[in-house]
Order: C-alpha cells, then structure tokens, then sequence
C-alpha cells in the first residue's frame, strides 16, 4: 500500500463479505486528522458493515487499513484502542442507573472519567437530573444522547458512529452537530453513518457514497462456507 500523507486512518481497496455475498469491494478513502467522513447509501449497501470492519469486529475480505502509518492488524490491532465506536446497539444496561452506565463503560475502556466530568456532558446532551434514574427509564432519543455522552468521554481519537441522530429530535442534533465540530476542531476524526446530512449544519463532511460499490445479491466467489 502507498505510505500514507498523514496521521489519520487510510482504508485501500477493502471489501466485505457477509453471509457468502459480496457487499462492496475496492473501497478506498482517507480520514485525516480534523476531517469528517459521512457515509451515505440506501438501505443494505454497507454502511454498518463498514463501521465493524473499521472496529476490527469483521474481518476484511480483501483489502488494508493503516491507522498513524502503520497497517493494522487483525481484530484492529494498533486502532482499536484510539476508536470510540458507537454501533444501533446501545450495549448499556437498563438496569443500571444512568451514570452508573457511564462509569461501567468508560472503565470498561480503560477511560475513567471522575463523575463531575459525567456530570458535565449529562448537563450538555440535556440529561441532566436524571443520573440516578435506570436506563430503562429513558426514551429511545435520551438513550441515543447517553450513547453519544460515552463516546465525548472516551478521549478515543476516532469516533466511529453509526446512524448516531436515530431517535434525536432538533435539539439532540444540534447538540451532536456541535460536539462533532469540538471533536474536529482538536484534530479529531470521525467516521459517521447517516441519512441526514451532517455538512448542512454540523461541521464540514467529505460524503463516501455507499451506492454502486455493491453486488447486491452477488455470491461471493471466494467465500466458503
Ligand atoms: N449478520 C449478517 N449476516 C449476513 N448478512 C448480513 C448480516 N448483517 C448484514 N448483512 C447483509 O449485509 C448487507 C449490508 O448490511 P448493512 O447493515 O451493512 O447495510 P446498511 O447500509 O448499514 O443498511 P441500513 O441503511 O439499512 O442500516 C445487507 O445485504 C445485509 O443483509
């Protein structure tokens, strides 16, 4: 693969099999430090599965990732530790409260912050007050904040997120329009699922269009079962 001109994350020729069908191959793009890409694409051209090769959590078909100029390895290795990813599944649980959630999942990720940081981004994402209440209490859109309040606390240098305005109302997408700018503005990076452009509002986006890149209902001629 061409060394890459940055420090960001650089994605050459992967492609991804699911199932034993091709979704897309020769996938190529760049995410430099202080950029935003949003994917876009209709239903099933790749997005989510995308997210999860980017994660380590599918392994490519084809295809290289290089994280800081280094290839990555296998399950991510060399990228998994600087990546917040944030998949349709909420991975918290409804029986704790909302900022014992926090606490778990940031430990989980070797990122304890002290509780007046939680504090803080509850405050920002409108979650204020409700700290003691379980999960379960919360709306769909007021979990989506609480899931994006782990990704702001992580640090993590590369926000995976997927559909991450699902469920959000005007003021919710406000919100994460604005801490994605923060984000970018440190010199952050972002890799964003989503039907709603992003570039309209929020901070500048490269778009990577999903559609044509597939074989939709192609078998994949590697594949074995
Ligand atoms: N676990 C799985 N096993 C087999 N095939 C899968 C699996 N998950 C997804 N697929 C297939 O992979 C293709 C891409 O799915 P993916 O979820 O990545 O699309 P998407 O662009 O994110 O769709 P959407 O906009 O509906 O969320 C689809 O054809 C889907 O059926």
């Amino acid at each position: 693969m061409v060394e890459a001109l940055h420090d960001g994350l650089c994605v050459r020729d992967l492609a991804c099999t699911r199932g034993g069908r091709r979704v897309f191959d020769g996938l190529s793009f760049d995410v430099a430090p202080g950029s935003v890409v949003q994917v876009r694409g209709a239903n099933g051209s790749g997005k989510s599965s995308l997210l999860r090769l980017l994660c380590g959590l599918l392994p490519p078909a084809a295809g290289e990732l290089q994280w800081r100029r280094l290839r990555v390895g296998a399950r991510g290795a060399g990228l998994a530790a600087e990546i917040a990813y944030m998949g349709h599944a909420g991975g918290m649980s409804g029986d704790l409260t909302v900022l014992e959630n926090l606490r778990f999942s940031l430990q989980v990720a070797g990122s304890a912050s002290a509780d007046a940081g939680c504090r803080e981004v509850l405050q920002r994402l409108q979650l204020a007050g409700r700290e003691d209440e379980p999960l379960r209490h919360l709306s769909q859109g007021q979990q989506r904040r609480l899931s994006l309040a782990r990704v702001l606390l992580s640090g993590r240098a590369l926000w995976l997120l997927d559909e991450p305005c699902a469920g959000l109302d005007a003021e919710g997408e406000a919100s994460f329009d604005t801490c994605l700018a923060e984000h970018v503005h440190r010199g952050g990076m972002a890799v964003v699922t989503t039907h709603r452009d992003i570039g309209r509002d929020g901070p500048c986006a490269h778009t990577l269009d999903m559609n044509g890149l597939g074989h939709a209902g192609d078998r994949d001629p590697d594949h074995r079962p």
